[in-house]
């Protein structure tokens, strides 16, 4: 279990100036989950994530690690702590000169782990991680996403308790990234991890997460089950989990967006829709199943004058709607 109280991150600039980097950050990732954080560029999270791993010393506020606080432990004991924190990178950074074998080693070796308990453990995590015939190629003999499985073994090595993804699949093509958020889903599966992954690809928290948090300057935006925030109609997650086509606007007629989902079943919006008269054209829409619920968005046009009126008979029932900004 992930759990983040009160977070914050300051950092003093050579000009004295602070920049808030973290700014009260609560956070707690149950066990066996995978949560997702999203945020814009400079949003914090490489600062969440070097916190996580007590690379980088909070300013105030606790991380806590399956019940083990990490904030003002010791530097032995932080070592041993770390270990429960398995870390996954976009570049995975492989010995080139040692075998994937010896790559998924080398944290054994490094722990003092016996060569024949490291021959079976590491013969294991390639089995686990589905290269169990491959351990003796070299890295440049494997293909990206190769090399992503065999980084995934060897973060698994020391069995940690949770695993840190940052942008785990953005240097694969669109195949490869399916297969490994897969086999992270996996292993939660069968190793009961907690998985943290930082991503910018919205695809990526579609496809593995169970929760997701966004992260704007420093603070929490928004944080949930995917499901549920992807039917808080209107907010940022649910725009960017179920995003829809760009439309070019059309000259004297206003936008309005409706939304499926939750307590809005689709049949309910259609027939509001239908009931607006052949006034109304739809402009486009999107649905998604998220963690096995229906959310969508539904664009229609009807002319501006009708605006005020449309918006009131949609909303009469019981339909979300909002006006577009033109
Ligand atoms: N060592 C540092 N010294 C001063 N400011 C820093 C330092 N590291 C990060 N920051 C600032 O803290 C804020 C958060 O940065 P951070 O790198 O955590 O964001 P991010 O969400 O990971 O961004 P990106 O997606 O671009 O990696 C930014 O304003 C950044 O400029």
């Amino acid at each position: 279990m992930i759990s983040l109280s009160d977070l914050r991150k300051v950092y003093r600039t050579r000009g004295d100036r602070e920049v808030v980097a973290l700014d009260g950050i609560d956070l707690h990732v149950p066990r066996g989950e995978v949560h997702g954080i999203v945020g814009e560029s400079g949003a914090g999270k490489s600062t969440l994530i070097r916190c996580l791993t007590a690379l980088e010393e909070p300013s105030s506020g606790t991380v806590a690690i399956d019940g083990v606080t990490l904030t003002g432990l010791g530097e032995r004991e932080l070592r041993r702590q770390r270990r429960r924190i398995g870390m996954v990178f976009q570049h995975v950074n492989l010995l080139d000169a040692r075998t994937a074998a010896q790559n998924v080693a080398y944290p054994l070796r490094v722990a003092g782990v016996s060569r024949a308990e490291r021959d079976v453990r590491v013969a294991e995590l390639l089995q686990l991680v589905g290269l169990g015939d491959r351990g003796d190629s070299y890295p440049s003999q494997l293909s990206g996403g190769q090399k992503q499985r065999v980084g995934i073994a060897r973060a698994l090595a020391a069995e940690p308790a949770v695993l840190l993804c940052d942008e785990p699949t953005s240097a694969l093509d669109s195949d490869t990234t399916r297969q490994i958020l897969r086999l992270i889903r996996e292993l939660r599966d069968r190793l009961g991890l907690t998985v943290l992954i930082i991503t910018h690809e919205m695809s990526v928290v579609r496809e593995v997460c169970d929760s997701v948090t966004l992260l704007d300057r420093g603070k929490v935006a928004q944080t949930g089950p995917i499901a549920e925030v992807a039917g808080e109609h209107g907010s940022r997650l649910a725009r960017s989990l179920v995003p829809l086509p760009p439309e070019p606007g059309v000259a004297g007629r206003t936008t309005l967006e409706l939304a499926f989902g939750g307590g809005t079943p689709a049949h309910r919006v259609l027939a509001a829709v239908a009931a607006l008269g052949e006034d109304v054209d739809v402009a486009s829409g999107t649905i998604e199943t998220l963690a096995g619920t229906r959310v969508g968005r539904l664009r229609i046009t009807v002319p501006a004058a009708a605006v005020a009126s449309s918006t009131a008979r949609l909303r009469a029932e019981g339909v979300h709607v909002e006006e577009v900004a033109p």
